[in-house]
């Protein structure tokens, strides 16, 4: 199987870098997140894989080669950029035919992708007809068209309806299982922690992290607990004693920070307060994420004077 390895590459603009050393590599058989502020150079590199634009320095390669020289391209990798980028005037059928002719793909395979996207039963209507969200399906049935063994889609979710954000997190984590090497852009934390195995996140132009995603969170942020008790009293005593801090919610359930459910389920239990409810409360990727980028967001909001 194929991977997307990425060496030394930089990108500038204008004397400004989109892309600044980046070294890393995407591989076989899981689904790899792409993070980073607006601006931290993720389509860029996206688009440099593509070949889309060349590399001020450095290499951007698909199981050693750069995609210019594939011989069938959209056999071997299959990517949404940019949903808008279909014929207005043709209809969706059409849009993929064209593509499939033009790659020696076999035009049953139009249909099966139409069918795997949800698109069958418009596949006749003019593109220009479509919501975003049938653009961004129509973008990723493009990108399924070849069966490649590489799929990179940058931020697949937008625009789709719940539905469809539960059909893509489902679609990634098969074309992961078969094997191929998945790299998707996102901004939307929740979704990406559904669908990730592992992650790569940008700051501008620069690596910040290239790690499994249990181990990016598990860095970051401190595990809690969240009891609920009928005896506030003898709780925070009992944690208070073993140097535990507790914050009481409004609906009367605490949260004892920086703690093990198996920890705190013990002093309970020896203390003798009843338990209503105990329960872990595992960090989430958006609290690791703002961690690790709020010193490198190219764009931060600044306070507006009442
Ligand atoms: N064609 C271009 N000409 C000039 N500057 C560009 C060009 N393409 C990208 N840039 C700049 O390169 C930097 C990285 O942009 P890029 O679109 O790769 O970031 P991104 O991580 O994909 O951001 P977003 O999350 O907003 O899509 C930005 O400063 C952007 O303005």
């Amino acid at each position: 199987m194929t991977s997307i390895e990425v060496q030394d590459l930089t990108k500038e603009y204008g004397g400004k870098r989109a892309v600044d050393g980046l070294t890393f590599r995407v591989l076989p058989g899981r689904v790899t997140g792409f993070l980073g502020p607006n601006g931290a150079g993720k389509s860029t590199t996206m688009r440099l894989v593509l070949g889309l634009d060349r590399p001020t320095a450095g290499t951007a390669t698909l199981g050693g080669r750069a995609y210019p020289t594939l011989r069938e391209p959209l056999r071997q990798v299959g990517a949404l950029l940019d949903a808008q980028a279909a014929h207005g005037s043709r209809t969706a059928r059409d849009h993929l035919r064209v593509l499939a002719t033009s790659n020696r793909i076999p035009d049953r395979r139009v249909d099966e992708v139409l069918e795997d996207t949800g698109l069958a039963s418009v596949a006749r209507r003019r593109v220009r007809t479509y919501s975003l969200g049938m653009r961004q399906r129509l973008g990723i049935a493009a990108a399924l068209l070849g069966d490649p063994e590489v799929v990179m889609l940058d931020e697949p979710s937008n625009g789709l309806d719940p539905e469809g954000i539960v059909w893509i997190r489902q679609l990634l984590r098969r074309l992961a299982g078969e094997g191929r090497t998945v790299l998707v852009s996102s901004h939307l934390m929740k979704e990406t922690a559904s669908f990730a195995d592992h992650l790569v996140v940008l700051g501008r132009g620069r690596l910040l992290a290239d790690t499994p995603m249990r181990d990016f969170i598990d860095a970051r942020v401190q595990p809690s607990v969240r009891i609920r008790t009928s005896d506030p009293a003898a709780l925070r005593s009992a944690l208070a004693r073993h140097g535990h801090d507790a914050v009481e919610h409004p609906d009367s359930h605490w949260t004892v920070h920086h703690a093990r459910v198996d920890d705190i389920g013990r002093i309970a239990s020896a203390a003798g307060v009843p338990v209503l409810e105990l329960a872990a409360e595992e960090g989430t990727l958006e609290q690791a994420y703002f961690d690790l980028t709020s010193a490198e967001a190219e764009f931060t909001t600044q306070p507006q004077e009442a």
